[in-house]
Protein backbone atom coordinates (compact mmCIF):
# COMPACT_ATOMS: atom_id res chain seq x y z
CA UNK A 1 0.00 0.00 0.00
CA UNK A 2 1.28 3.80 -0.61
CA UNK A 3 -0.83 6.44 0.39
CA UNK A 4 2.04 8.60 -1.89
CA UNK A 5 -0.30 6.79 -4.99
CA UNK A 6 -3.26 9.32 -4.25
CA UNK A 7 -3.99 12.90 -4.37
CA UNK A 8 -5.81 15.19 -2.27
CA UNK A 9 -9.28 16.06 -3.22
CA UNK A 10 -9.22 20.26 -3.30
CA UNK A 11 -11.58 22.14 -1.54
CA UNK A 12 -13.91 24.88 -2.61
CA UNK A 13 -13.51 28.38 -1.72
CA UNK A 14 -16.51 29.54 -0.19
CA UNK A 15 -15.58 31.47 2.82
CA UNK A 16 -18.76 32.79 3.32
CA UNK A 17 -20.70 29.47 2.70
CA UNK A 18 -24.31 29.44 4.75
CA UNK A 19 -25.12 26.04 4.34
CA UNK A 20 -23.86 25.21 7.67
CA UNK A 21 -26.65 27.52 9.44
CA UNK A 22 -29.51 25.99 7.49
CA UNK A 23 -32.03 23.48 8.69
CA UNK A 24 -33.98 21.02 6.53
CA UNK A 25 -37.62 21.70 6.62
CA UNK A 26 -39.02 19.91 3.93
CA UNK A 27 -38.86 16.54 1.92
CA UNK A 28 -37.48 16.72 -1.47
CA UNK A 29 -38.36 16.31 -4.30
CA UNK A 30 -37.98 12.13 -4.40
CA UNK A 31 -36.71 10.28 -7.53
CA UNK A 32 -36.70 6.39 -7.69
CA UNK A 33 -33.68 5.23 -9.54
CA UNK A 34 -33.85 2.10 -8.57
CA UNK A 35 -35.07 0.80 -11.78
CA UNK A 36 -31.98 2.07 -13.50
CA UNK A 37 -28.95 2.76 -11.78
CA UNK A 38 -29.95 0.27 -9.30
CA UNK A 39 -30.78 -2.50 -11.90
CA UNK A 40 -27.56 -1.80 -13.74
CA UNK A 41 -25.28 -2.48 -10.78
CA UNK A 42 -27.04 -6.48 -10.02
CA UNK A 43 -25.20 -9.38 -11.02
CA UNK A 44 -28.61 -10.71 -12.67
CA UNK A 45 -30.54 -7.20 -13.50
CA UNK A 46 -34.56 -7.42 -12.81
CA UNK A 47 -36.20 -8.56 -15.83
CA UNK A 48 -39.58 -7.21 -16.82
CA UNK A 49 -41.77 -9.18 -14.29
CA UNK A 50 -39.68 -8.01 -11.30
CA UNK A 51 -38.75 -4.29 -12.69
CA UNK A 52 -42.92 -4.21 -12.63
CA UNK A 53 -42.81 -5.47 -9.34
CA UNK A 54 -40.38 -3.50 -8.11
CA UNK A 55 -42.24 -0.85 -9.86
CA UNK A 56 -45.61 -1.19 -8.20
CA UNK A 57 -43.88 -0.98 -4.87
CA UNK A 58 -41.93 2.11 -5.34
CA UNK A 59 -45.55 3.51 -6.51
CA UNK A 60 -47.74 2.29 -3.29
CA UNK A 61 -44.32 4.22 -1.10
CA UNK A 62 -45.30 7.75 -2.94
CA UNK A 63 -42.91 8.01 -5.16
CA UNK A 64 -44.26 10.83 -8.25
CA UNK A 65 -40.70 10.30 -10.37
CA UNK A 66 -39.34 7.36 -11.21
CA UNK A 67 -36.52 6.65 -12.97
CA UNK A 68 -37.89 3.97 -15.47
CA UNK A 69 -34.59 2.59 -17.09
CA UNK A 70 -32.43 3.43 -20.40
CA UNK A 71 -34.98 2.22 -22.55
CA UNK A 72 -31.82 2.25 -25.49
CA UNK A 73 -29.77 -0.06 -23.33
CA UNK A 74 -31.64 -2.77 -24.13
CA UNK A 75 -35.12 -4.55 -24.79
CA UNK A 76 -35.97 -5.53 -21.71
CA UNK A 77 -35.35 -1.80 -20.82
CA UNK A 78 -37.52 -0.67 -23.67
CA UNK A 79 -40.03 -3.01 -23.14
CA UNK A 80 -40.72 -2.39 -19.64
CA UNK A 81 -41.28 1.31 -20.78
CA UNK A 82 -43.54 0.56 -23.08
CA UNK A 83 -45.44 -1.53 -20.88
CA UNK A 84 -45.77 1.03 -18.26
CA UNK A 85 -47.51 3.32 -20.95
CA UNK A 86 -49.82 0.68 -22.80
CA UNK A 87 -50.86 -0.93 -19.33
CA UNK A 88 -51.65 2.39 -18.02
CA UNK A 89 -49.99 1.76 -15.06
CA UNK A 90 -49.02 5.29 -13.91
CA UNK A 91 -51.27 7.60 -11.62
CA UNK A 92 -51.55 11.18 -13.54
CA UNK A 93 -49.52 12.88 -10.65
CA UNK A 94 -46.39 10.71 -11.52
CA UNK A 95 -43.52 11.04 -13.79
CA UNK A 96 -41.48 8.97 -15.44
CA UNK A 97 -37.93 9.54 -15.92
CA UNK A 98 -35.58 7.79 -19.02
CA UNK A 99 -31.87 7.99 -18.97
CA UNK A 100 -30.17 8.25 -22.11
CA UNK A 101 -26.37 9.08 -23.54
CA UNK A 102 -26.04 12.17 -25.40
CA UNK A 103 -25.97 9.98 -28.50
CA UNK A 104 -28.03 10.57 -31.38
CA UNK A 105 -29.05 6.68 -32.15
CA UNK A 106 -29.74 5.99 -28.18
CA UNK A 107 -32.21 9.68 -27.78
CA UNK A 108 -33.96 8.35 -30.83
CA UNK A 109 -34.71 5.08 -29.19
CA UNK A 110 -35.87 6.78 -25.90
CA UNK A 111 -38.27 9.00 -27.60
CA UNK A 112 -39.86 6.08 -29.64
CA UNK A 113 -39.75 3.86 -25.60
CA UNK A 114 -41.66 7.11 -23.98
CA UNK A 115 -44.22 7.16 -26.85
CA UNK A 116 -47.95 7.72 -25.80
CA UNK A 117 -46.84 8.91 -22.40
CA UNK A 118 -48.23 11.72 -20.79
CA UNK A 119 -45.21 13.09 -18.96
CA UNK A 120 -41.93 11.90 -18.96
CA UNK A 121 -38.30 13.26 -17.88
CA UNK A 122 -36.01 12.24 -20.34
CA UNK A 123 -32.10 12.28 -18.56
CA UNK A 124 -29.34 13.09 -20.45
CA UNK A 125 -25.80 12.60 -19.30
CA UNK A 126 -22.09 12.63 -20.54
CA UNK A 127 -19.66 12.62 -18.22
CA UNK A 128 -17.45 16.03 -17.92
CA UNK A 129 -14.41 15.16 -15.71
CA UNK A 130 -11.28 15.79 -16.29
CA UNK A 131 -10.15 11.79 -16.20
CA UNK A 132 -13.12 11.15 -18.79
CA UNK A 133 -12.34 13.93 -20.71
CA UNK A 134 -9.37 12.84 -21.11
CA UNK A 135 -9.14 8.96 -21.35
CA UNK A 136 -13.05 8.08 -22.09
CA UNK A 137 -13.55 10.58 -24.68
CA UNK A 138 -10.20 11.97 -25.72
CA UNK A 139 -11.59 15.60 -26.35
CA UNK A 140 -11.16 18.98 -25.07
CA UNK A 141 -13.54 21.07 -22.76
CA UNK A 142 -15.33 22.71 -25.92
CA UNK A 143 -16.03 19.20 -27.35
CA UNK A 144 -17.04 17.85 -24.40
CA UNK A 145 -19.88 20.73 -24.38
CA UNK A 146 -20.71 20.03 -27.60
CA UNK A 147 -21.23 16.27 -27.55
CA UNK A 148 -24.22 17.71 -24.55
CA UNK A 149 -25.52 20.94 -26.09
CA UNK A 150 -25.89 18.35 -29.82
CA UNK A 151 -27.59 16.29 -27.29
CA UNK A 152 -30.53 18.69 -25.78
CA UNK A 153 -30.76 20.00 -29.12
CA UNK A 154 -32.03 16.56 -30.61
CA UNK A 155 -33.87 16.20 -27.56
CA UNK A 156 -36.09 19.26 -27.75
CA UNK A 157 -36.29 18.56 -31.62
CA UNK A 158 -37.67 15.21 -30.44
CA UNK A 159 -40.23 16.72 -28.22
CA UNK A 160 -41.61 18.55 -30.39
CA UNK A 161 -42.58 16.00 -32.79
CA UNK A 162 -43.71 13.56 -30.44
CA UNK A 163 -46.69 12.89 -28.87
CA UNK A 164 -45.68 13.47 -25.01
CA UNK A 165 -47.44 16.15 -23.79
CA UNK A 166 -44.87 17.09 -21.54
CA UNK A 167 -41.29 16.40 -21.72
CA UNK A 168 -39.19 17.66 -18.89
CA UNK A 169 -35.36 17.63 -19.53
CA UNK A 170 -32.63 16.81 -16.50
CA UNK A 171 -29.12 16.98 -17.86
CA UNK A 172 -26.32 15.70 -15.10
CA UNK A 173 -22.73 16.55 -15.83
CA UNK A 174 -22.12 13.12 -15.14
CA UNK A 175 -18.89 12.50 -12.60
CA UNK A 176 -19.60 16.36 -11.76
CA UNK A 177 -17.50 15.42 -7.98
CA UNK A 178 -14.43 15.23 -10.81
CA UNK A 179 -14.98 18.15 -12.73
CA UNK A 180 -13.77 21.19 -12.12
CA UNK A 181 -16.55 23.83 -10.62
CA UNK A 182 -16.39 26.53 -12.98
CA UNK A 183 -16.56 23.90 -15.97
CA UNK A 184 -19.40 21.99 -14.53
CA UNK A 185 -21.52 25.32 -14.37
CA UNK A 186 -20.07 26.61 -17.85
CA UNK A 187 -21.53 22.77 -20.04
CA UNK A 188 -25.09 23.53 -18.00
CA UNK A 189 -25.30 27.15 -18.84
CA UNK A 190 -24.97 25.95 -22.54
CA UNK A 191 -27.48 23.17 -21.77
CA UNK A 192 -29.56 25.99 -20.29
CA UNK A 193 -28.96 27.94 -23.16
CA UNK A 194 -30.01 25.18 -25.71
CA UNK A 195 -33.10 24.11 -23.55
CA UNK A 196 -35.11 27.61 -23.00
CA UNK A 197 -36.40 26.51 -19.51
CA UNK A 198 -38.64 28.61 -17.93
CA UNK A 199 -39.88 29.46 -14.26
CA UNK A 200 -42.89 27.50 -15.40
CA UNK A 201 -40.98 25.21 -17.16
CA UNK A 202 -38.03 24.35 -14.85
CA UNK A 203 -34.90 21.88 -15.74
CA UNK A 204 -33.68 19.63 -13.93
CA UNK A 205 -29.76 20.17 -13.33
CA UNK A 206 -28.59 16.71 -11.12
CA UNK A 207 -25.13 17.19 -10.00
CA UNK A 208 -24.11 13.89 -9.41
CA UNK A 209 -21.22 12.09 -6.85
CA UNK A 210 -20.75 9.79 -9.38
CA UNK A 211 -17.60 9.02 -6.91
CA UNK A 212 -17.81 10.12 -3.96
CA UNK A 213 -14.27 11.45 -3.64
CA UNK A 214 -14.43 14.02 -0.96
CA UNK A 215 -15.82 14.56 2.25
CA UNK A 216 -19.98 15.27 2.55
CA UNK A 217 -19.00 19.31 3.59
CA UNK A 218 -16.73 19.89 0.24
CA UNK A 219 -20.12 18.29 -1.90
CA UNK A 220 -22.29 20.46 0.47
CA UNK A 221 -19.53 23.71 -0.82
CA UNK A 222 -19.65 22.67 -4.40
CA UNK A 223 -24.28 22.26 -4.48
CA UNK A 224 -23.90 25.55 -2.51
CA UNK A 225 -21.19 27.44 -4.89
CA UNK A 226 -23.36 25.65 -7.90
CA UNK A 227 -26.75 27.46 -6.38
CA UNK A 228 -25.13 30.61 -6.05
CA UNK A 229 -23.65 31.10 -9.62
CA UNK A 230 -26.55 29.70 -11.75
CA UNK A 231 -27.76 32.21 -14.14
CA UNK A 232 -31.42 31.44 -13.94
CA UNK A 233 -32.15 29.77 -10.11
CA UNK A 234 -35.65 30.12 -10.58
CA UNK A 235 -35.92 28.17 -13.77
CA UNK A 236 -34.12 25.51 -12.73
CA UNK A 237 -34.53 21.92 -10.55
CA UNK A 238 -31.12 21.07 -8.87
CA UNK A 239 -31.25 17.65 -8.26
CA UNK A 240 -28.57 15.83 -6.45
CA UNK A 241 -27.20 12.03 -6.59
CA UNK A 242 -24.75 10.85 -4.52
CA UNK A 243 -23.20 7.50 -4.48
CA UNK A 244 -21.29 6.30 -1.24
CA UNK A 245 -17.87 4.97 -2.12
CA UNK A 246 -16.64 6.81 0.94
CA UNK A 247 -19.59 5.59 3.07
CA UNK A 248 -20.92 9.07 3.69
CA UNK A 249 -23.76 9.24 0.66
CA UNK A 250 -26.52 9.90 3.18
CA UNK A 251 -24.28 12.72 4.86
CA UNK A 252 -23.59 14.19 1.70
CA UNK A 253 -27.42 14.47 0.37
CA UNK A 254 -28.52 15.44 3.86
CA UNK A 255 -25.72 18.33 3.33
CA UNK A 256 -26.48 19.27 0.14
CA UNK A 257 -30.33 19.76 0.90
CA UNK A 258 -28.91 22.51 3.20
CA UNK A 259 -27.00 23.63 0.47
CA UNK A 260 -29.82 24.81 -1.50
CA UNK A 261 -30.70 20.79 -3.78
CA UNK A 262 -34.22 20.64 -4.63
CA UNK A 263 -33.99 17.36 -5.73
CA UNK A 264 -32.77 13.87 -4.46
CA UNK A 265 -32.10 11.18 -6.48
CA UNK A 266 -31.28 7.53 -4.82
CA UNK A 267 -32.20 4.19 -4.04
CA UNK A 268 -34.29 1.63 -1.78
CA UNK A 269 -31.47 0.84 0.89
CA UNK A 270 -28.74 2.59 -1.06
CA UNK A 271 -28.63 -0.17 -3.78
CA UNK A 272 -26.76 0.58 -6.85
CA UNK A 273 -23.26 0.80 -8.43
CA UNK A 274 -20.00 -0.20 -5.83
CA UNK A 275 -20.69 0.52 -2.85
CA UNK A 276 -24.20 2.09 -4.09
CA UNK A 277 -26.46 4.80 -4.80
CA UNK A 278 -28.29 7.58 -1.98
CA UNK A 279 -30.56 5.45 0.33
CA UNK A 280 -33.18 7.43 0.26
CA UNK A 281 -35.03 5.19 2.89
CA UNK A 282 -32.53 6.51 5.48
CA UNK A 283 -32.64 10.41 4.11
CA UNK A 284 -36.97 9.71 4.45
CA UNK A 285 -36.76 7.98 7.86
CA UNK A 286 -33.91 10.69 9.40
CA UNK A 287 -36.32 13.48 8.45
CA UNK A 288 -39.53 11.80 10.16
CA UNK A 289 -37.03 11.50 13.34
CA UNK A 290 -37.08 14.87 13.31
CA UNK A 291 -40.55 15.84 12.82
CA UNK A 292 -40.44 15.90 9.46
CA UNK A 293 -42.93 14.48 6.98
CA UNK A 294 -41.04 12.47 4.53
CA UNK A 295 -43.64 12.39 1.52
CA UNK A 296 -43.12 8.63 1.59
CA UNK A 297 -45.03 5.43 2.59
CA UNK A 298 -42.57 4.19 4.93
CA UNK A 299 -44.82 2.46 8.09
CA UNK A 300 -44.63 -1.43 6.23
CA UNK A 301 -40.50 -1.86 6.15
CA UNK A 302 -41.12 -5.43 6.10
CA UNK A 303 -43.13 -5.66 3.05
CA UNK A 304 -40.56 -3.10 1.58
CA UNK A 305 -37.63 -5.15 2.38
CA UNK A 306 -39.26 -8.32 1.18
CA UNK A 307 -40.28 -6.88 -2.38
CA UNK A 308 -36.56 -5.22 -2.43
CA UNK A 309 -34.80 -8.57 -1.83
CA UNK A 310 -36.78 -10.74 -4.27
CA UNK A 311 -36.73 -8.53 -7.32
CA UNK A 312 -33.22 -7.85 -6.38
CA UNK A 313 -31.73 -10.87 -4.91
CA UNK A 314 -29.84 -8.89 -2.65
CA UNK A 315 -29.96 -9.01 1.46
CA UNK A 316 -30.91 -5.67 3.86
CA UNK A 317 -28.05 -5.93 6.07
CA UNK A 318 -29.11 -7.11 9.87
CA UNK A 319 -27.45 -3.54 10.93
CA UNK A 320 -29.10 -1.59 7.87
CA UNK A 321 -30.43 1.90 9.31
CA UNK A 322 -34.01 1.57 10.15
CA UNK A 323 -34.50 -1.54 8.51
CA UNK A 324 -32.20 -4.05 9.78
CA UNK A 325 -33.40 -7.07 11.61
CA UNK A 326 -31.08 -6.15 14.41
CA UNK A 327 -31.63 -2.41 14.58
CA UNK A 328 -34.43 -2.25 17.04
CA UNK A 329 -33.10 -5.11 19.32
CA UNK A 330 -30.97 -5.00 22.24
CA UNK A 331 -28.51 -7.18 23.88
CA UNK A 332 -26.64 -5.52 26.29
CA UNK A 333 -28.04 -5.20 29.63
CA UNK A 334 -27.84 -1.60 30.12
CA UNK A 335 -29.61 -0.61 26.97
CA UNK A 336 -32.12 -3.13 27.54
CA UNK A 337 -33.10 -1.55 30.89
CA UNK A 338 -33.40 1.77 29.85
CA UNK A 339 -35.25 0.70 27.30
CA UNK A 340 -37.28 -1.18 29.60
CA UNK A 341 -37.92 1.85 31.55
CA UNK A 342 -38.23 4.21 28.62
CA UNK A 343 -41.10 2.13 27.30
CA UNK A 344 -43.03 2.09 30.66
CA UNK A 345 -42.44 6.03 31.20
CA UNK A 346 -43.54 6.72 27.35
CA UNK A 347 -46.49 4.06 27.57
CA UNK A 348 -47.33 5.86 30.65
CA UNK A 349 -47.71 9.20 29.41
CA UNK A 350 -50.03 9.84 26.16
CA UNK A 351 -49.49 12.48 23.73
CA UNK A 352 -46.02 12.46 24.42
CA UNK A 353 -43.31 12.98 22.23
CA UNK A 354 -40.88 9.77 21.28
CA UNK A 355 -38.09 9.78 23.78
CA UNK A 356 -36.96 6.11 24.62
CA UNK A 357 -33.33 5.39 25.60
CA UNK A 358 -31.30 3.44 22.56
CA UNK A 359 -34.41 4.19 20.38
CA UNK A 360 -34.45 6.86 18.01
CA UNK A 361 -37.90 5.89 16.24
CA UNK A 362 -40.86 3.90 17.71
CA UNK A 363 -40.32 0.84 15.74
CA UNK A 364 -44.08 0.23 15.17
CA UNK A 365 -44.08 2.94 13.13
CA UNK A 366 -42.70 1.59 10.33
CA UNK A 367 -44.57 -1.86 11.41
CA UNK A 368 -41.88 -3.37 13.54
CA UNK A 369 -42.62 -4.91 16.33
CA UNK A 370 -41.71 -4.21 20.36
CA UNK A 371 -41.64 -8.02 20.90
CA UNK A 372 -38.16 -8.34 18.99
CA UNK A 373 -36.65 -5.14 20.44
CA UNK A 374 -35.30 -7.01 23.12
CA UNK A 375 -33.31 -10.11 22.50
CA UNK A 376 -31.67 -12.22 25.63
CA UNK A 377 -28.22 -13.98 25.50
CA UNK A 378 -24.97 -13.65 27.78
CA UNK A 379 -24.81 -9.77 27.07
CA UNK A 380 -28.39 -9.10 28.35
CA UNK A 381 -29.29 -8.37 31.85
CA UNK A 382 -32.16 -8.42 34.60
CA UNK A 383 -34.19 -5.12 32.74
CA UNK A 384 -34.37 -6.87 29.58
CA UNK A 385 -35.50 -10.27 30.96
CA UNK A 386 -38.38 -8.17 33.18
CA UNK A 387 -39.03 -6.20 29.87
CA UNK A 388 -39.92 -9.71 28.02
CA UNK A 389 -41.57 -10.96 30.93
CA UNK A 390 -43.92 -8.40 31.16
CA UNK A 391 -44.53 -7.35 27.61
CA UNK A 392 -45.14 -11.18 26.69
CA UNK A 393 -46.31 -12.77 29.42
CA UNK A 394 -47.52 -10.25 31.55
CA UNK A 395 -45.64 -10.70 35.25
CA UNK A 396 -44.76 -7.26 36.17
CA UNK A 397 -42.07 -8.96 38.58
CA UNK A 398 -41.34 -6.55 41.49
CA UNK A 399 -38.08 -4.41 41.62
CA UNK A 400 -36.36 -6.77 44.07
CA UNK A 401 -37.20 -9.89 42.29
CA UNK A 402 -35.14 -8.63 38.88
CA UNK A 403 -32.01 -9.84 39.79
CA UNK A 404 -33.12 -12.87 40.57
CA UNK A 405 -34.28 -13.81 37.50
CA UNK A 406 -32.00 -12.36 35.75
CA UNK A 407 -29.12 -14.59 37.31
CA UNK A 408 -31.81 -17.29 36.35
CA UNK A 409 -31.77 -16.97 33.31
CA UNK A 410 -28.01 -15.34 32.68
CA UNK A 411 -26.96 -18.96 33.92
CA UNK A 412 -28.59 -20.41 31.11
CA UNK A 413 -27.12 -17.78 28.33
CA UNK A 414 -23.91 -18.57 30.18
CA UNK A 415 -23.89 -22.23 29.97
CA UNK A 416 -25.24 -22.32 26.59
CA UNK A 417 -23.53 -19.35 24.66
CA UNK A 418 -27.08 -19.03 22.99
CA UNK A 419 -29.47 -16.27 22.52
CA UNK A 420 -32.81 -16.98 23.80
CA UNK A 421 -35.73 -16.33 22.57
CA UNK A 422 -38.83 -14.97 24.49
CA UNK A 423 -40.81 -18.65 24.84
CA UNK A 424 -37.16 -19.90 25.62
CA UNK A 425 -37.20 -17.58 28.62
CA UNK A 426 -40.70 -17.80 29.52
CA UNK A 427 -39.88 -21.94 29.54
CA UNK A 428 -37.08 -21.35 32.26
CA UNK A 429 -38.89 -19.30 34.57
CA UNK A 430 -42.20 -21.14 34.37
CA UNK A 431 -39.98 -24.27 35.44
CA UNK A 432 -38.35 -22.55 38.39
CA UNK A 433 -41.41 -20.33 39.51
CA UNK A 434 -44.13 -23.45 38.67
CA UNK A 435 -43.73 -26.45 37.57
CA UNK A 436 -41.39 -27.48 40.49
CA UNK A 437 -40.47 -31.00 41.69
CA UNK A 438 -41.88 -29.55 44.65
CA UNK A 439 -41.22 -30.41 48.18
CA UNK A 440 -44.11 -28.71 49.59
CA UNK A 441 -47.57 -29.02 47.46
CA UNK A 442 -50.77 -28.02 48.22
CA UNK A 443 -53.70 -29.94 47.91
CA UNK A 444 -56.41 -28.39 50.00
CA UNK A 445 -56.85 -24.99 51.07
CA UNK A 446 -59.97 -23.25 53.05
CA UNK A 447 -59.85 -19.92 54.95
CA UNK A 448 -62.39 -18.19 57.37
CA UNK A 449 -62.56 -14.71 58.51
CA UNK A 450 -63.73 -15.28 61.81
CA UNK A 451 -64.03 -11.43 62.98
CA UNK A 452 -65.87 -9.69 59.96
CA UNK A 453 -65.57 -6.47 61.47
CA UNK A 454 -63.34 -4.86 58.54
CA UNK A 455 -63.10 -1.80 60.63
CA UNK A 456 -60.66 -3.76 63.34
CA UNK A 457 -57.34 -3.91 62.36
CA UNK A 458 -57.04 -6.83 64.10
CA UNK A 459 -58.86 -9.42 61.46
CA UNK A 460 -58.53 -13.22 62.54
CA UNK A 461 -58.53 -15.52 59.81
CA UNK A 462 -58.59 -19.20 60.89
CA UNK A 463 -56.72 -21.68 57.93
CA UNK A 464 -57.63 -25.31 57.26
CA UNK A 465 -55.37 -27.14 54.11
CA UNK A 466 -53.74 -29.95 53.31
CA UNK A 467 -50.01 -30.48 52.25
CA UNK A 468 -47.93 -32.70 50.74
CA UNK A 469 -44.68 -32.31 52.50
CA UNK A 470 -41.67 -34.77 51.25
CA UNK A 471 -44.02 -37.24 49.88
CA UNK A 472 -46.51 -37.50 52.78
CA UNK A 473 -49.72 -35.75 53.31
CA UNK A 474 -50.07 -33.51 56.62
CA UNK A 475 -52.99 -31.09 57.80
CA UNK A 476 -52.24 -27.91 58.45
CA UNK A 477 -53.80 -25.44 60.50
CA UNK A 478 -53.51 -21.88 61.66
CA UNK A 479 -55.07 -18.39 62.90
CA UNK A 480 -53.08 -15.33 61.84
CA UNK A 481 -54.15 -11.93 60.85
CA UNK A 482 -54.42 -12.93 57.34
CA UNK A 483 -54.49 -15.76 55.52
CA UNK A 484 -50.83 -16.00 54.53
CA UNK A 485 -49.81 -15.11 58.25
CA UNK A 486 -52.39 -18.26 59.26
CA UNK A 487 -50.78 -20.50 56.85
CA UNK A 488 -47.41 -19.59 58.01
CA UNK A 489 -48.27 -19.96 61.41
CA UNK A 490 -49.99 -23.70 60.17
CA UNK A 491 -46.87 -24.79 58.61
CA UNK A 492 -44.30 -24.39 61.22
CA UNK A 493 -45.35 -27.85 62.78
CA UNK A 494 -43.52 -29.15 59.62
CA UNK A 495 -40.31 -29.22 59.64
CA UNK A 496 -39.12 -26.36 57.67
CA UNK A 497 -36.36 -24.09 58.02
CA UNK A 498 -37.25 -21.02 59.36
CA UNK A 499 -37.58 -17.59 57.13
CA UNK A 500 -39.76 -14.35 57.20
CA UNK A 501 -41.68 -12.64 54.51
CA UNK A 502 -39.63 -9.54 52.88
CA UNK A 503 -41.69 -8.93 50.11
CA UNK A 504 -45.18 -9.14 48.86
CA UNK A 505 -46.57 -8.12 45.57
CA UNK A 506 -49.49 -8.74 43.95
CA UNK A 507 -51.69 -7.80 40.22
CA UNK A 508 -53.88 -8.67 38.16
CA UNK A 509 -53.89 -10.51 34.41
CA UNK A 510 -55.80 -10.43 31.58
CA UNK A 511 -59.15 -9.24 33.33
CA UNK A 512 -62.65 -10.22 32.31
CA UNK A 513 -63.93 -13.69 33.21
CA UNK A 514 -60.59 -15.28 33.78
CA UNK A 515 -59.07 -12.57 35.34
CA UNK A 516 -56.08 -14.14 37.02
CA UNK A 517 -54.10 -12.59 40.48
CA UNK A 518 -50.09 -13.29 40.46
CA UNK A 519 -48.77 -12.84 43.70
CA UNK A 520 -44.79 -12.68 44.58
CA UNK A 521 -43.76 -13.28 47.85
CA UNK A 522 -40.05 -12.84 48.82
CA UNK A 523 -38.83 -15.06 51.74
CA UNK A 524 -35.42 -14.53 54.15
CA UNK A 525 -33.93 -17.31 55.72
CA UNK A 526 -31.44 -17.56 58.76
CA UNK A 527 -28.74 -16.96 55.81
CA UNK A 528 -29.51 -13.90 55.14
CA UNK A 529 -31.01 -15.96 51.64
CA UNK A 530 -33.73 -14.26 50.01
CA UNK A 531 -35.70 -16.04 47.23
CA UNK A 532 -38.76 -15.37 45.35
CA UNK A 533 -42.31 -17.27 44.86
CA UNK A 534 -45.06 -17.03 42.70
CA UNK A 535 -48.33 -18.16 42.75
CA UNK A 536 -51.31 -17.43 40.06
CA UNK A 537 -54.78 -18.45 40.86
CA UNK A 538 -58.51 -17.04 40.26
CA UNK A 539 -58.38 -15.92 43.73
CA UNK A 540 -55.77 -13.61 45.61
CA UNK A 541 -55.93 -15.48 49.07
CA UNK A 542 -54.70 -18.94 46.95
CA UNK A 543 -52.44 -17.20 44.72
CA UNK A 544 -50.54 -15.18 48.01
CA UNK A 545 -50.17 -19.25 49.57
CA UNK A 546 -49.30 -20.39 46.14
CA UNK A 547 -46.82 -18.01 45.78
CA UNK A 548 -45.57 -18.45 49.46
CA UNK A 549 -45.01 -22.51 48.54
CA UNK A 550 -43.19 -21.38 45.38
CA UNK A 551 -40.77 -19.35 47.71
CA UNK A 552 -40.52 -22.22 50.29
CA UNK A 553 -39.59 -24.92 47.85
CA UNK A 554 -36.90 -22.35 45.96
CA UNK A 555 -35.64 -22.35 49.58
CA UNK A 556 -35.44 -25.94 50.33
CA UNK A 557 -34.41 -26.76 47.00
CA UNK A 558 -30.98 -25.68 47.71
C1 LIG B 1 -22.78 6.84 -14.02
C2 LIG B 1 -23.87 6.04 -14.71
O1 LIG B 1 -24.47 5.24 -14.09
S1 LIG B 1 -24.22 6.37 -16.30
C3 LIG B 1 -25.29 5.13 -16.87
C4 LIG B 1 -24.55 3.92 -17.16
N1 LIG B 1 -25.45 2.88 -17.49
C5 LIG B 1 -25.21 2.01 -18.46
O2 LIG B 1 -24.22 2.13 -19.15
C6 LIG B 1 -26.13 0.88 -18.63
C7 LIG B 1 -26.68 0.74 -20.02
N2 LIG B 1 -25.70 0.98 -21.07
C8 LIG B 1 -25.54 0.12 -22.13
O3 LIG B 1 -26.18 -0.91 -22.20
C9 LIG B 1 -24.61 0.54 -23.20
O4 LIG B 1 -23.59 1.34 -22.67
C10 LIG B 1 -25.36 1.30 -24.32
C11 LIG B 1 -26.33 0.34 -24.99
C12 LIG B 1 -26.13 2.49 -23.79
C13 LIG B 1 -24.38 1.83 -25.33
O5 LIG B 1 -23.62 0.76 -25.79
P1 LIG B 1 -22.37 0.88 -26.76
O6 LIG B 1 -22.52 2.00 -27.66
O7 LIG B 1 -22.17 -0.44 -27.32
O8 LIG B 1 -21.16 1.07 -25.80
P2 LIG B 1 -20.66 2.14 -24.77
O9 LIG B 1 -21.64 2.51 -23.76
O10 LIG B 1 -19.43 1.54 -24.28
O11 LIG B 1 -20.36 3.42 -25.65
C14 LIG B 1 -19.13 3.94 -25.70
C15 LIG B 1 -19.09 5.11 -26.63
O12 LIG B 1 -20.08 6.08 -26.25
C16 LIG B 1 -19.42 7.26 -25.83
N3 LIG B 1 -20.19 7.74 -24.74
C17 LIG B 1 -20.20 7.22 -23.48
N4 LIG B 1 -21.05 7.91 -22.74
C18 LIG B 1 -21.57 8.86 -23.51
C19 LIG B 1 -22.51 9.85 -23.27
N5 LIG B 1 -23.09 9.99 -22.10
N6 LIG B 1 -22.87 10.67 -24.29
C20 LIG B 1 -22.29 10.53 -25.50
N7 LIG B 1 -21.39 9.58 -25.77
C21 LIG B 1 -21.04 8.76 -24.78
C22 LIG B 1 -18.02 6.83 -25.45
O13 LIG B 1 -17.13 7.89 -25.53
C23 LIG B 1 -17.76 5.78 -26.49
O14 LIG B 1 -17.45 6.41 -27.70
P3 LIG B 1 -16.40 5.75 -28.74
O15 LIG B 1 -17.07 4.49 -29.21
O16 LIG B 1 -16.30 6.78 -29.76
O17 LIG B 1 -15.16 5.49 -27.97
C1 LIG C 1 -26.44 9.19 -14.93
C2 LIG C 1 -25.84 9.73 -13.70
C3 LIG C 1 -26.73 10.69 -13.01
C4 LIG C 1 -25.44 8.67 -12.76
O1 LIG C 1 -26.07 7.68 -12.61
C5 LIG C 1 -24.28 8.96 -11.90
O2 LIG C 1 -23.58 9.92 -12.15
O3 LIG C 1 -24.06 8.20 -10.96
Amino acid sequence: MSFKNYKKYEPVKLDDRRWPSNTIKKAPIWCSVDLRDGNQSLPIPMNVEKKTKMFYLLKEMGFKEIEVGFPSASKAEFDFTRKLIEENMLDDDMTIQVLTQAREELIKKTFEAIDGCKRAIVHVYNSTSTLQREVVFKRDKEAIIDIAVNGVKLIKECAKKSNVKEIILEYSPESFTGTELDYALEICEAVIEAWEPTEENKIIINLPATVEMSMPNVYADQIEWFCRNISCRDSVIISVHTHNDRGTGVAATELAMLAGADRVEGTLFGNGERTGNLDMLTVAMNLYSQGIDPELNIDNINHIINVYEECTLLKVHERHPYAGELVYTAFSGSHQDAIKKGLDVYNQNENKYWEVPYLPINPSDIGREYEAIIRINSQSGKGGIAYILQSEYGYKLPKKMHPEVGKLIQGVTDRTGKELNPQEIFDIFNNEYFVQDSILSLNRFESIIEDKDTKKKDVKVTVSAEVTFRGETKQVKGVGNGPIAAFVKGIRELDIEPFKLVEYEEHSMNGGADAQAVAYIGLINEKDEVKFGIGKDSNINLASIRALISAINRHMKN
